[in-house]
């Protein structure tokens, strides 16, 4: 039986992360290529794991305020199926990266009030999927991957988009099914929460949150 929500499993760096995901069920992993994440893979390291990728599993690269050499280099050399857009790119930049490199786009709006939420449509005509993410305190280091939800009541009003949507941010296997439930997601995404230490998976937290999302 396939699982209803689907989950994203972000920041996976060894090829046994890879299996630990294609077995829990999830629907997508992400590779991280911004280079101060603690998950951070190189091209060669994501060619590497895309190899052991099942083709059930979409493969997201993630990657912040890149320019067009960067994305180039990236998607000739790694045979991905989405890029997450996790910076500060405009609609318009969405809309040429998308033009450009021929992928599904994921775009992240970070969210932290009412005003961040309605943010997200001006993204709906240019992204194939939004990703809906916690924003980041000024002073972090990564724009996302910290281990911070947001107020999940802020999406109770505004939770349809004409576009498939993702939740994520702070997700962990104990709060999942709660997160699924407040805002109606049918799409999670996690990063930090099933994890031993930062950047190192956990298999059983891994099968456990995919678990714990599905809504009997
Ligand atoms: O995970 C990272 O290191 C990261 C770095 C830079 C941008 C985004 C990053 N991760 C993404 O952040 C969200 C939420 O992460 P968490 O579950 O709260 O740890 C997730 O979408 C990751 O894709």
């Amino acid at each position: 039986m396939s699982n209803q929500i689907a989950v994203k499993i972000c920041g996976v760096t060894r090829p046994a992360d890879v299996d630990a995901v294609a077995a829990a069920g999830a629907r997508y992993l992400g590779f991280n290529f911004f280079p101060k994440s603690p998950r951070f893979v190189s091209f060669e390291m994501a060619r590497d794991l895309s190899v052991d990728t099942p083709v059930g599993v979409a493969k997201v690269g993630l990657v912040v305020n890149a320019d067009d050499a960067m994305l180039q280099d990236l998607t000739d050399k790694v045979p991905l199926d989405f890029l997450q857009l996790h910076g500060s790119e405009t609609p318009e930049r969405v809309a040429e990266i998308r033009a450009r490199f021929g992928l599904p786009i994921i775009k992240v709006v970070g969210v932290a009030n009412a005003a961040d939420v309605n943010r997200i449509d001006s993204y709906e005509a240019v992204a194939d999927q939004i990703l809906v993410d916690a924003k980041a305190p000024k002073d972090a280091i990564l724009p996302g991957g910290n281990g911070l939800a947001f107020d999940w009541g802020l999406l109770a009003a505004r939770k349809y988009w004409r576009k498939p949507w993702m939740l994520a941010g702070g997700l962990t296997p104990d709060n999942v099914r709660q997160a699924v439930l407040r805002t109606g997601a049918r799409q999670v995404d996690v990063a930090s929460g099933v994890e031993s230490a930062p950047g190192v998976k956990d298999a059983d937290a891994i099968h456990d949150f995919v678990k714990q999302a599905q809504i009997p």
